[in-house]
């Protein structure tokens, strides 16, 4: 582990190692991330940062970066990861817990260097959820929340991507043994007894 970028100082000035698990929560658009992340928080002592959404709410804010922001997730684009580590490490921060489910990031080689050089964080492990393009696109069109890189123009621009730059990061860690494939075209409940599978009773919330 990268121990100096890890290191912290604690209330006394001493340098500690902490150690926050990470894990990430990979697959196309669509795929279901945000909603099995949903049901493992219940279930499970994590917290879940979405990168995406957390860009979004980086607009709504009024930040100076809101407009390349939005153009670019208009785009289907990836936005520069230095803009979306500080927003990660900001949220990490400020959960006050240690073990993190990172949706969505990261999405290109950018990301996975950068962010493993600024925290020098490894993850314990990838989820990546499988699902057909039909799918995910038949999902992404009826998704009605509103987002503006719902439609099937840009929907198409994020598939591209996701083949391009963020299937080579799943292989990356799949060559590293880390990758957890799931089958993600089945029903929630399908796929959430898979992901449960998965985390194992260890972390298990208390009733
Ligand atoms: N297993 C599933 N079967 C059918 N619909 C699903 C499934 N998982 C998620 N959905 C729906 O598909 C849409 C996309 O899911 P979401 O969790 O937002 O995916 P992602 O975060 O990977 O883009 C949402 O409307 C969600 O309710
Ligand atoms: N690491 C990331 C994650 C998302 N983004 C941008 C570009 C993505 O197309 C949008 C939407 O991402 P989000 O994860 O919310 O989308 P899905 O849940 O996969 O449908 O945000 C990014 O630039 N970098
Ligand atoms: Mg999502």
């Amino acid at each position: 582990m990268g121990s100096v970028e890890a290191a912290n100082k604690d209330a006394n000035g001493s340098l500690t190692e902490k150690n926050p698990t990470v894990v990430f929560v990979l697959g196309g658009p669509g795929s279901g991330k945000g909603t099995q992340c949903a049901n493992i928080v219940d279930n499970f002592q994590y917290t879940h940062l979405s990168a995406g959404d957390l860009l979004r709410a980086e607009i709504k804010s009024g930040s100076e970066n809101g407009t390349m922001i939005q153009n670019m997730i208009k785009e289907g684009k990836i936005v520069p990861s230095e803009v979306t580590i500080k927003l990660l490490q900001k949220a990490m921060k400020e959960s006050g817990n240690d073990k993190f489910l990172i949706d969505g990031f990261p999405r290109n080689e950018e990301n996975r260097a950068a962010f493993e050089k600024v925290t020098g964080i490894e993850p314990a492990f990838v989820l990546f959820f499988d699902c057909p393009e039909e799918e995910m696109e038949r999902r992404l069109l009826s998704r009605n929340q509103g987002r503006e890189d719902d439609n099937i123009e840009t929907i198409r621009k994020r598939f591209k991507v996701f083949l391009e730059s963020s299937l080579p990061v799943i292989n990356y860690y799949d060559a590293k043994g880390k990758v957890r494939k799931i089958n993600a075209a089945r029903s929630v409940e399908e796929v959430f007894e898979t992901v449960k599978g998965i985390f194992g009773p260890k972390n298990e919330k208390a009733e």
